[in-house]
């Protein structure tokens, strides 16, 4: 979030390095997004969407205290998430597109999901002193935290899967692929729709894959996708794959990891058979300008996984190793700072 200032004095006291700027970039960040957050999660949206509301209707309603409420809907609506309309809010268009339920475009689980971070990003003082990262993929699989990860993670993907199936060259006469990592299993069902005779095995670990395989059942795509339970890590993957999709996948992981499932995953599929490495990657060749996304993403995998946003450099030695060829490059515009690479099995 950048502070530029409302008149002009505040923005020359900016400039000329009067204004504390840390004081409100470390504290506006947390209010926009503890705002939006608990809107979403107290089904403040949904609930304006049914019958526009003065504060007082909608605390009522939703059996909030009212004082808390009010601060809550002015702050929304200055976010431009809420406006009012004859002294009731209701919300806007960005909120009705991106947050609603109801619309293709919800990304509503997302930012409900968000609440989690809180306490990573309170963790990092004590990680950076040598203290143990929190592991978000160790809850157990019955926990409900698995259904609000991969169900945000399912709402992203449906923006660039599309995307992704156009843009990977799928071999000819392609019957199986392999989604190492996949959850909800929807970039999996894309590339099956794009691609009919090709049918698709996720393998993840439990928690996410019972949530995938609800919304792929949901999706009517039972015919083309199965999710089966495994680490990426140590599961047998078997063989005779077309083609293998690793995405967002190997930010949660260690090096050597990574090194060795592209091995198995090589091991997996049929010679000329694809990789699909989609992720956000950092130090891109601008060793003086690093990425903001990759960087602040960065550190949270790190939080999150001990892991990392890697280098297009490693990820190329790394499928070398394997006994791929060099990837090649694409970038996806929906969702902006992540790039896929494929590249094909010698
Ligand atoms: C960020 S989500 C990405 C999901 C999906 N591939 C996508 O791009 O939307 C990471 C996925 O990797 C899975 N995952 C993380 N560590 C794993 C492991 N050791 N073995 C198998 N899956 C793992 C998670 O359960 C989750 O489904």
């Amino acid at each position: 979030m950048v502070v530029r200032g409302e008149t002009w004095r505040e923005r020359v006291a900016l400039r000329t390095r009067l204004a504390p700027v840390p004081a409100f970039e470390s504290l506006a960040g947390m209010a926009l997004s503890g705002a939006l957050i608990a809107g979403v999660r107290l089904g403040l949206f949904e609930e304006l969407a049914r019958r526009p509301a003065t504060a007082e209707e909608l605390a009522s309603r939703l059996s909030l205290r009212t004082d808390s409420t009010r601060l809550l809907l002015d702050g929304i609506e200055a976010l431009g998430y809420l406006r009012r309309r004859r002294g009731r809010y209701v919300p806007t268009g960005r909120a009705r597109r991106w947050l609603l339920a109801a619309s293709p475009r919800s990304v509503a689980h997302f930012v409900a999901s968000h609440q989690d971070y809180w306490h990573w990003w309170a963790s990092l003082p004590d990680v950076a002193r040598g203290g143990t990262v929190v592991d978000h993929h160790t809850a157990a699989p019955d926990d409900p935290y698995w259904r609000e990860y991969i169900t945000g993670q399912y709402e992203l993907a449906r923006f660039s899967a599309p995307e992704l199936a156009a843009a990977l060259p799928v071999p000819d006469g392609a019957r199986r692929v392999l989604d190492v990592g996949g959850g909800h299993g929807w970039f999996a069902a894309q590339l099956c729709r794009r691609h009919p005779g090709l049918r698709a095995t996720v393998v993840d670990l439990p928690g996410s894959a019972a949530v995938g395989r609800d919304i792929i059942r949901t999706a009517g795509y039972g015919h083309l996708v199965e999710h089966r339970e495994g680490d990426a890590r140590s599961a047998d993957f078997g063989s005779g794959y077309d083609v293998a999709l690793c995405l967002n996948l190997i930010h949660h992981l260690q090096p050597p990891e990574i090194a060795a499932l592209f091995r198995r995953i090589h091991a997996a599929l049929r010679p000329g058979g694809v990789i699909a490495v989609l992720d956000l990657f950092g130090d891109s060749g601008r060793p003086h300008r690093p990425d903001a996304a990759a960087s602040c993403l960065g550190l949270l995998f790190h939080l999150t996984s001990g892991a990392s946003v890697y280098s297009p450099g490693q990820l190329t030695e790394w499928l070398r190793d394997a006994g791929f060829t060099p990837p090649h490059r694409t970038r996806l515009q929906r969702i902006p700072a992540q790039s896929l690479y494929v590249a094909t099995a010698t």
